[in-house]
């Protein structure tokens, strides 16, 4: 067997990229095997760069999850945008994730563009959602993904199910983990054994309370949705009981009446919900405070985007 001090132990950063809603984050999961970053079926839901950090007996392999490359329109967009050309530059391998069943667009040929220009850096090219197609469908979609680009290698996966349905285990999430692998250098592994994440819990709380928040809510609520976790600690003299205390973000007032609801009833939902992912996730019980605020435009504000987390 391999261990981590034989010489072709491998290690190193990759990258999912691809158009909102592609099936990045839960690629990376399925990846990782543990829920280390949210997903939903809006596009746009991840706005941070998590590492998901994949074991094995011969490599050690993190995965930095970024938002999706579009053509930004707002201040936060453009944060976004540079947020990844960042992480582009610094990872080992790029992942540039299509799905299988949309059929090749402006917003995939937009981002095969910018990846082009990145030099030194494999790019694979990753179908996702195998399971949503048939046998030749998935054929002529990765035809039409490799007259994209230059691609080190093409690979179909599903973090669901096999090729058109056919079963309910993912297909090919090894071959994917192979590939990347294969192109990273070798070296000792980065982080210790049994490490999932290094995004802090705080975030990660913060995020599964934007999750929850983002379940049912429609049009352009959604992305005026930001959460930041203000304290979260032990309650003293309990190790089995974590307080945690949180703001919700929307823009309008409009808006943070449908967050709380009919007598605070889905805001009540949304707590119970965000409190068992982050009960899972700690291991303790959680007491979860939530308050909803109305933070004017903060997606334009440069104040508020800083004060919400999103820096230059
Ligand atoms: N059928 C099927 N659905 C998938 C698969 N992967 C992801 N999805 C769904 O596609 C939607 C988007 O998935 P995400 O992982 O959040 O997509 P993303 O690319 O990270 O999206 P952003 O965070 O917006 O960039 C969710 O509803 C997922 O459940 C897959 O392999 N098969």
């Amino acid at each position: 067997m391999t261990t981590p001090d034989q010489p072709d132990f491998r290690s190193g950063f990759a990258c999912f990229v691809g158009r909102p809603n592609v099936g990045k984050s839960t690629l990376m999961n399925a990846l990782v095997g543990a829920k280390v970053a949210i997903t939903s079926n809006r596009p746009q839901t991840t706005r941070r760069a998590i590492r998901g950090i994949v074991h094995r007996a011969d490599a050690q392999l993190v995965i930095v999850d970024t938002p999706g490359l579009h053509r930004p329109r707002t201040l936060l967009g453009e944060r976004l945008d540079s947020l990844v050309r960042g992480t582009l530059t610094e990872v080992d391998v790029i992942g540039f994730c299509v799905p299988a069943d949309e059929k090749v667009g402006d917003g995939d040929r937009y981002i095969a563009r910018e990846l082009a220009q990145i030099k030194g850096t494999p790019v694979v090219a990753i179908v996702t959602k195998a399971d949503k197609v048939t046998p030749q469908q998935l054929a002529e979609q990765l035809m039409a993904v490799d007259a994209l680009g230059a691609w080190a290698e093409i690979v179909p996966v599903s973090s669901f199910g096999g090729v058109g349905g056919s079963s309910v285990q993912p297909y090919q999430l090894d071959v994917v983990a192979d590939v990347i692998i294969g192109r990273l250098p070798e070296g000792p592994p980065l982080y210790p054994e049994g490490d999932l994440t290094d995004e802090p819990e705080q975030i990660l709380a913060a995020e599964f309370i934007r999750e929850a928040a983002l379940e049912g809510v429609e049009q352009e609520v959604p992305h005026s949705i930001a959460v930041v976790v203000d304290e979260m600690a032990p309650r003293s003299g309990r190790s089995d009981l974590t307080d945690i205390y949180a703001h919700v973000f929307v823009e309008r007032p409009s808006q943070k009446a449908i967050l709380i609801g009919r007598k605070g009833e889905r805001l009540r939902k949304v707590g119970t919900q965000a409190r068992k992912q982050i009960e899972a996730m700690l291991g303790t019980r959680v007491y979860l405070n939530l308050q909803v605020s109305v933070a004017k435009d903060w997606q334009r504000n440069p104040k508020q985007l800083r004060r919400l987390g999103f820096y230059d």
